[in-house]
């Protein structure tokens, strides 16, 4: 049985690349960047002013002037409009362009107007204030996005402001998500007393509604023909597939048996985990890659995280991101010889520190202990006892 690093390190080298496509940049929230952004203008192309008021020339507030007659208004947007004189000022509004003869901006609040004048009531100005200046934060050609940024609210202002109305992002892979198992019913059906509503699939589905991709979905009754039928057709259509069930001892157990006839090479099966134990992984030769998870759903979303994630962000180049930490809040045992991925409740402490509180439930089918935590913390295989205050690693799927 291969160690959850040897896992996760053999499914970041099937990373796939499914190529980049065009789409208008209006569209692209959540998407990846695969191109380099320039700056067609200075950022701000121009001296901005950022404050309604006037706006003067400093020397004559230095030579002790304080009273300007209003040459005229200035709104943002328009040209700019000189003074003749430095007896004279422009009231001007916030995101106007500075006149070249002006030099300073005055607030309202710090002047009084009577009879088309402008009368400063501050004793000190600081020449040049209230502008943000031309070129202060970008200069005309400088690179402000690179390729893997995750486009996200600010990256897409940042697409507007610089005009780059279509952008080049990565492709999404096609993704069908398949349960299995002849227990199951559709989640609007009344379950006959031995059976269950299928619920994980559409926990899988949620995540990668999360990481803006669509899945298809699909359902496997335990019969390897059908099984082998729709498998096939789905090795065909998707470059994804993200299976749930069917791949521990069980009699009916077909996955691993099926994929194999249909040429999908296992690359490994059983990680050293709880949960997730009986994770299963494979890929087609110049075809698709095969996720099968176990079925029960914490093993199934704990496997999500910690494995399809990483390797969505690896198949797309998004930016690496940095791993999370937080402090066990509670001592612990687990005495098995396998990799704990334990559930926590996290809270934040006044002094700003991450505290993630156990909450174990009843195993990997408990299903309701999962929807009241926020994470999994990865506790290190060689370790049985874990002290509270000790630092591990964590996977959050709820953001608090
Ligand atoms: N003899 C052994 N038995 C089992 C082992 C083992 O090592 N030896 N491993 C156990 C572990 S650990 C897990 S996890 C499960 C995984 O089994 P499968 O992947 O084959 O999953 P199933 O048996 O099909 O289902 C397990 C459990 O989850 C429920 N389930 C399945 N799909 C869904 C769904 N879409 N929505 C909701 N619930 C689902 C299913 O009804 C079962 O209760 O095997 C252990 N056994
Ligand atoms: O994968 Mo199992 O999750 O250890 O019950």
């Amino acid at each position: 049985m291969i160690t959850v690093e040897q896992a996760e390190k053999l499914i970041l080298a099937n990373a796939g690349d499914y190529g980049n496509e065009i789409i208008s940049f209006d569209g692209s929230l959540g998407r990846v960047l695969a191109e380099t952004i320039k700056s067609d203008r200075d950022l701000p192309p121009f001296n901005r002013v950022s404050m309604d008021g006037i706006a003067i020339k400093y020397e004559a507030f230095a030579n002790g002037q304080r009273t300007f007659t209003i040459k005229a208004t200035q709104a943002a947007g328009d040209t700019p409009i000189d003074i003749d004189t430095q007896n004279e000022c422009v009231e001007i509004m916030t995101g106007a362009a500075l006149p070249e003869s002006l030099d300073t901006v005055v607030r309202y609040e710090d002047i009084t107007i009577e009879d088309e004048k402008a009368t400063v009531v501050l004793n000190e100005l600081r020449k040049g204030q209230n502008l943000h200046l031309q070129g202060a934060d970008r200069k005309k050609g400088d690179i402000v996005l690179t390729p893997g940024r995750l486009i996200t609210p600010a990256v897409l202002n940042m697409l507007a402001s610089v005009g780059e109305v279509e952008v080049r992002v990565k492709r999404k892979p096609r993704v069908v998500i398949l349960s299995s198992g002849n227990e199951l019913v559709e989640a609007d059906k009344t379950p006959s007393p031995f059976q269950i509503r299928r619920s994980n699939n559409y926990m899988v589905r949620a995540v990668l509604d999360q990481l803006g991709i669509d899945a298809a979905m699909l359902h496997l009754p335990d019969e390897p023909t059908v099984i082998k039928q729709t498998l096939q057709q789905c090795l065909y259509n998707f470059d994804v597939l993200l299976l749930s069930g069917g791949i521990s001892m069980g009699k009916f157990d077909y996955i691993p048996e099926v994929l194999n006839e249909l040429r999908v090479e296992q690359i490994f099966h059983k990680v050293q985990q709880r949960p997730g134990k009986p994770f299963w992984f494979g890929k087609q030769a110049e075809g698709p890659v095969v996720f099968a998870f176990p079925g029960n759903p914490v093993a199934t979303f704990m496997c999500v995280q910690r494995y399809f994630v990483p390797w969505l962000n690896k198949t797309l180049s998004v930016d690496e991101r940095t791993s999370k930490y937080a402090v066990l809040d509670r001592d612990l045992k687990f005495e098995p010889e396998l990799k704990y991925f334990l559930q926590v409740q996290l809270t934040s402490s006044a002094e700003g520190v991450l505290l993630a509180m156990p909450v174990e439930g009843n195993g990997s089918g408990d299903f309701a202990n999962l929807a009241d935590t926020d994470a999994f913390m990865e506790l290190p295989l060689e370790k049985k006892e874990f002290k509270k205050g000790e630092v591990y690693k964590i996977w959050q799927f709820n953001i608090l």
